[in-house]
């Protein structure tokens, strides 16, 4: 038998020690470490707990195993620890899984919509927000979990701020001392031993620790002293005028006078980012050869999860990772290598006017708190600098925390979710902080139309109970099922699939003619849903005869081909293919008629106005358009292809604000089919 020459090279066993020791003096080094028993023990002593800690302390990783070993998960309870994004809930549990020496799924899990990591053996369960208050529409008491810990509840995101009403409940009613009359909702349902006291604890590095302990009665808040490694901050003499262009720079001096470790730029979403890796990739091949071991990587929300999991592999010996993030990027996560954050200070934000009925995302500048948020991402392995690129005197005028969510967004989705929940006095809901009553009412009355509630405001049976169940916006969900009476819940699917991500066309400002050629062969007359149809299906055709030919295995590769020469977006394409799927699965689930209209394009786009007649628009003498619901005057969107063609009577699935309002997404519509498919509205308008 040959022998096999090992050379000097550790073997698996002694690498796999080595880590394991690693990750044990790591944790041990962090400054949770010295504060576990007191923490353990103000958790037992206080139903509610508030813990404010630096980032990069350990709170996220370490407390649900303080408690673990402490003995809170006794009778096969669960810890229930909820994130704003799934990239933190999904990579935060791998980081524990490991650290606890076990199998991602048994003693810790995740799980985020779409993708469930659990067993009957996960005791450690990280989740997102949105998740647990879907898992509260199948067990009201949350009756698995011994604790539940709500972690970056600084950012306020809609969902967060739900779920804090929501647990006020749930603790109410599994406590022991509580009186029928004090519970709510469930004082209807009967209190049994098996509902144990539930923990609650508020977690963030920068929060408002006093608004939380005033929510909860006077909570206790527990303040842990001291980060890991320092973070140098840096600013900018002066105001930047282009941010873009300033991250740029700043990367490449990064690249070219620093030490070695990664770089993370904080951008405000998916055309920024692709934007600035297009313009470090025209610029590297200007760098001497030695320089130019740059590796991009982009992360954002709409990025499919296995491209998003790429930031968090090291980059090959002798490279320098770049990575171009979205505020996805800002919280809880510990990306490996990162030793330089770049900030420009903004961020992408919602914001709802009730009034006209108006969602948009608008460019704002970060919070303090966002700003301290993203800084916390370097110095989690070693000292790391974060250069902010505007003045110091600018940060100091900046808000301390942003404006919670709830309060500058549209809450149809939030007040389904909560009539499904059973609150059916939403004006009466226990919030955080209140939604203005305008918004609410505003988001009532679209429920009503959309057939989700009854007069007297209850969900309605079967289309409510059916809409709170698909997790989409009620609008959509509303889609779906009226196209499948329509007949046409193939072509509604796609629809909704590819609405739900950025554009799938990609324009480069330096190729617009040949764009504007390769994709002319997909526009229809009829507008832009037939045309994105258009896309899918001429994509899907492709792919399934090559794959014939090809084999699956070069799929990929085809698929990346054929987007590139149709001038499309692949990254956004492949995501729209992802959600279709899910969705699918979703729709065959709930019985709903699988059908598809054929070439009856007429059918889909009465479909389209029974759907969307909240977002009408009739065209004016001048040209412009005037918006049915709201009144406002706007115009089609030069993205369109109806901007030049200008129909009478449209409907949209956007209005979006720059230096005037546009519409976009849109299809030609008869006026009379408005009032004959949804005379619930246009009889009251008229
Ligand atoms: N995936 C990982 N790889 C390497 N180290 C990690 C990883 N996850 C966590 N760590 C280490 O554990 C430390 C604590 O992380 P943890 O997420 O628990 O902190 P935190 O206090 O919750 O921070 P934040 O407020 O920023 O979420 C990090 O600073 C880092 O040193």
């Amino acid at each position: 038998m040959p022998s096999v020459h090992r050379g000097n090279f550790p073997n698996r066993q002694t690498q796999f020690s080595a880590r394991r020791q690693k990750i044990m003096q790591q944790k041990k080094s962090l400054p949770i470490a010295s504060v576990e028993k007191r923490l353990v023990k103000e958790v037992r002593k206080n139903d509610v707990l508030i813990i404010v800690g630096e980032t990069g302390s350990g709170k996220t990783t370490q407390i649900p195993q303080f408690l673990l070993d402490a003995g809170l998960c006794r009778d096969g309870r669960v810890i229930g620890i909820t994130q704003p994004r799934r990239v933190a809930a999904v990579t935060v549990a791998k980081r524990v899984a490991e650290e606890c020496g076990v199998e991602l799924g048994q003693k810790v899990g995740y799980s985020v919509r779409f993708d469930d990591t659990t067993s009957g053996s996960t005791r450690i369960k990280y989740m997102t927000d949105g998740l647990l208050l879907r898992e509260a529409l199948l067990d009201p008491y949350l009756s698995k979990y011994s604790v539940i810990i709500v972690d970056e509840a600084h950012e306020r995101t809609v969902h967060t701020d739900v779920l804090m009403g929501l647990l006020k409940k749930v603790q109410l009613a599994r406590s022991s001392s509580v009186t029928d009359g004090q519970s709510g909702r469930f004082h209807k349902m009967p209190r049994h031993e098996k509902y144990a006291p539930l923990k609650l604890i508020i977690m963030s590095a920068s929060l408002d620790a006093r608004a939380f302990s005033e929510y909860f009665g006077g909570a206790k808040a527990v303040h842990i002293q001291g980060r890991q490694f320092p973070v140098d901050i840096f600013y900018t003499r002066i105001a930047e005028t282009d941010y873009l262009d300033a991250s740029l720079i700043t990367i490449f001096q990064i690249h070219l006078e620093e030490g070695p470790g990664d770089i993370l730029v904080f951008l405000t979403g998916q055309e920024e980012i692709e934007s600035v890796e297009r313009l470090i990739n025209e610029k590297l091949p200007q760098l001497p050869q030695e320089n130019q071991k740059l590796l991009i990587v982009p992360i954002f929300a709409a990025l499919p999860s296995e491209q998003q999991m790429r930031v968090f592999a090291p980059a090959p010996s002798g490279f320098r990772k770049v990575i171009l993030a979205t505020n996805i990027a800002e919280t809880s996560v510990t990306i490996p290598g990162i030793k330089y954050v770049i900030d420009p200070g903004f961020v992408k934000a919602r914001s709802y006017d009730p009034g006209k009925g108006m969602e948009s995302l608008i460019i704002v500048p970060t919070s303090k708190s966002q700003a301290l948020q993203r800084s916390g991402r370097a110095g989690r392995e070693g000292p790391g600098k974060c250069f902010r690129l505007y003045p110091e005197k600018e940060f100091d005028k900046l808000e301390d925390s942003t404006m919670p969510e709830i309060k500058r967004c549209n809450l149809s989705n939030v007040i389904l979710q909560l009539k499904a929940l059973g609150v059916d006095d939403i004006l009466g809901f226990d919030f955080i902080e209140k939604p203005s009553r305008a918004a609410i009412t505003k988001s009532l009355e679209e429920l009503f139309l959309l057939g989700a509630l009854t007069d007297e405001c209850l969900l309605s049976d079967p289309v409510g109970h059916q809409m709170a169940r698909l997790p989409l916006d009620p609008i959509y969900s509303k889609a779906l099922i009226l196209a499948s009476e329509f007949n046409c819940l193939e072509e509604m699917l796609i629809t909704v699939a590819l609405l739900s991500v950025e554009s799938i066309f990609y324009t480069p400002r330096d190729k617009l003619e040949e764009a504007r050629t390769a994709t002319k062969c997909f526009s229809s007359p009829e507008g832009d849903h037939i045309t994105l149809i258009n896309v899918y299906r001429a994509c899907n055709d492709f792919l399934e005869k090559r794959s014939m030919e090809m084999g699956i295995a070069k799929t990929e590769k085809v698929f990346r081909k054929w987007c590139k020469e149709n001038y499309i977006n692949s990254r956004s394409l492949r995501h729209a293919r992802d959600i279709h799927k899910q969705i699918k699965g979703h729709v065959e689930q709930m019985g709903l008629n699988l059908s598809s209209c054929g070439d009856d394009m007429l059918q889909f786009r009465r479909c389209l106005a029974a759907s969307f007649f909240l977002n009408a628009a009739v065209k004016q003498p001048e040209g412009t358009y005037r918006a049915l619901a709201s009144g406002q005057v706007v115009q089609i969107h030069p993205s369109s292809v109806l901007f030049r063609k200008k129909p009478e009577c449209v409907i949209f699935n956007e209005l979006v604000q720059t230096n005037n309002k546009y519409v976009r997404n849109l299809t030609r519509v008869d006026y009379l089919w408005l009032t004959e498919l949804a005379p619930q509205y246009y009889a009251m308008q008229n």
